[in-house]
């Protein structure tokens, strides 16, 4: 497959407004892949774009595959139904979108600082941490990959179901650059049995299930058309309100409805699809961090909010909505974020806030604490009990194959 790689571009953007190291890999999209040269690179709707940056530019470049494609594009890809040539070429609007550079974070900061003296003490300063618009089905795979899950497990995770299922779109340095998979390509049912042989336990079920839903029954244009109609879809800011979700507090609140319907999201995933693939910036996901944020500096540690249950997940969601205002996913995220491990040294924040002992690793193996916290809030019953067989059935697994390591260590020592 030949390629055609455009020039190297820049647009003015301060690093107050956007840091690509901090918003590429704090738990949002999980396919950006970093070189050793500092370059940022993804295949996202059949380009790769590639981004380094400084002080005063985001410097971007895109490579098309040629008009010669190994396979044709499916018509029915996200990213491909919007697939761009050199000649039309609408990358520079693709990366105003994916970055969702309308508001003014400076602005929205001094917002979250005057109305939260906690977040005014704890937020890394100038951290650039903008909430990005990725496509509604990458996000909702992604995040069904995340539960129980940390950072690096689900990227490799979501790596390898782009170079099994999803469309080759080029390489750079060698290195094979595919595109999110299709609902269809991920739909069919040896699908589960070839993702459990990859380690996605019982991830893989929920994936190919959800998949099914979305490719044979419920359609693309459902999961989309559960975006907030001032934030569509790149490539469907046409659509009329009509066909949409309707906006507001009651917009989110069905599209968060309709998501927990899906196999493998909980309320968790579903705020994470809302806010990340959706477009309703008041979703606010609340995990482990965020839980032990709202613990440790919003008083949630005592009375009828000590435990993480279905009342409390709305409690502390509701609570930064009404602290943080319309824009608390973004607000969450820029907390969420300076709590993660990898960023606990790198962002300081106003007060070089002293990291707390507990902080629980992102990018470690859940604890059972997590483990468990993500059960309890899962809203039906029937959900839970599934959860529960699936994890047991992959926990079982995972102790089998320590059992046998331990009985050919052993046999061999004699
Ligand atoms: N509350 C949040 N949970 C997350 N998990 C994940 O992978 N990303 C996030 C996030 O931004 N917020």
């Amino acid at each position: 497959m030949s390629i055609r790689t455009s020039e190297w571009q820049k647009m003015p953007v301060s690093l107050t407004e956007l840091c690509i190291n901090t918003t590429l890999r704090c738990g949002q999209s999980f396919r950006w892949r970093k070189s050793a040269e500092g370059e940022w690179s993804c295949a996202l709707h059949g380009r790769i774009l590639s981004f380094r940056q400084d002080s005063k530019y985001l410097h971007y470049r895109a490579i098309f595959p040629s008009t010669s494609y190994a396979t044709p594009p499916p018509s029915n890809c996200p990213s491909f139904a919007q697939a761009a040539t050199m000649d039309s070429d609408d990358t520079l609007a693709l990366i105003k979108h994916y970055f969702n550079l309308n508001p003014d974070l400076t602005q929205l900061y001094e917002q979250w600082a005057s109305a939260d003296p906690n977040f005014k003490k704890r937020a890394p300063k100038f951290a650039g941490i903008r909430i990005l618009r990725q496509d509604a089905w990458e996000a909702l795979i992604g995040f069904i990959c995340s539960s129980n899950n940390n950072i690096s497990r689900i990227s490799k995770m979501v790596h390898s179901l782009c170079s099994h299922y999803g469309p080759l779109i080029g390489h750079i340095r060698d290195e094979a650059y595919h595109d999110f998979p299709t609902p269809e390509a991920l739909a069919d049912p040896r699908v589960e049995a070839h993702l459990i042989k990859l380690g996605f336990g019982y991830r893989a079920k929920y994936i190919q299930k959800t998949a099914a839903i979305v490719a044979n029954d419920k359609g693309l244009d459902w999961l989309e058309g559960l975006c907030n109609p001032e934030n569509p879809q790149f490539g469907k800011e046409s659509k009329s309100a009509g066909e949409l979700v309707e906006g507001g507090r009651e917009g989110y609140r069905k599209a968060h409805e309709e998501l927990l319907a899906l196999h493998g999201v909980g309320p968790k995933v579903a705020d994470c699809v809302c806010l990340m693939g959706l477009g309703w910036s008041e979703s606010v996901p609340v995990d482990t961090h965020v839980w032990q944020i709202a613990q440790r500096d919003y008083r949630f540690s005592k009375g009828r909010h000590s435990s993480l249950t279905t009342a409390t997940y709305m409690a502390v969601a509701n609570h930064f909505r009404g602290l943080w205002g319309k824009q608390a996913g973004w607000a969450h995220s820029v907390l969420f974020t300076a709590d993660l491990k990898a960023f606990s040294e790198r962002l300081v924040s106003n007060v070089q806030a002293k990291r707390e002992e507990i902080v629980v690793e992102s990018d470690s193996e859940p604890t059972n604490t997590e483990v468990v916290q993500e059960t309890i809030v899962k809203s039906e019953r029937a959900v839970r009990k599934r959860d529960k067989r699936a994890a047991e059935t992959e926990q079982h697994q995972v102790l089998e194959v320590e059992d046998k390591t331990t009985k050919r260590k052993k046999r061999r020592r004699g």
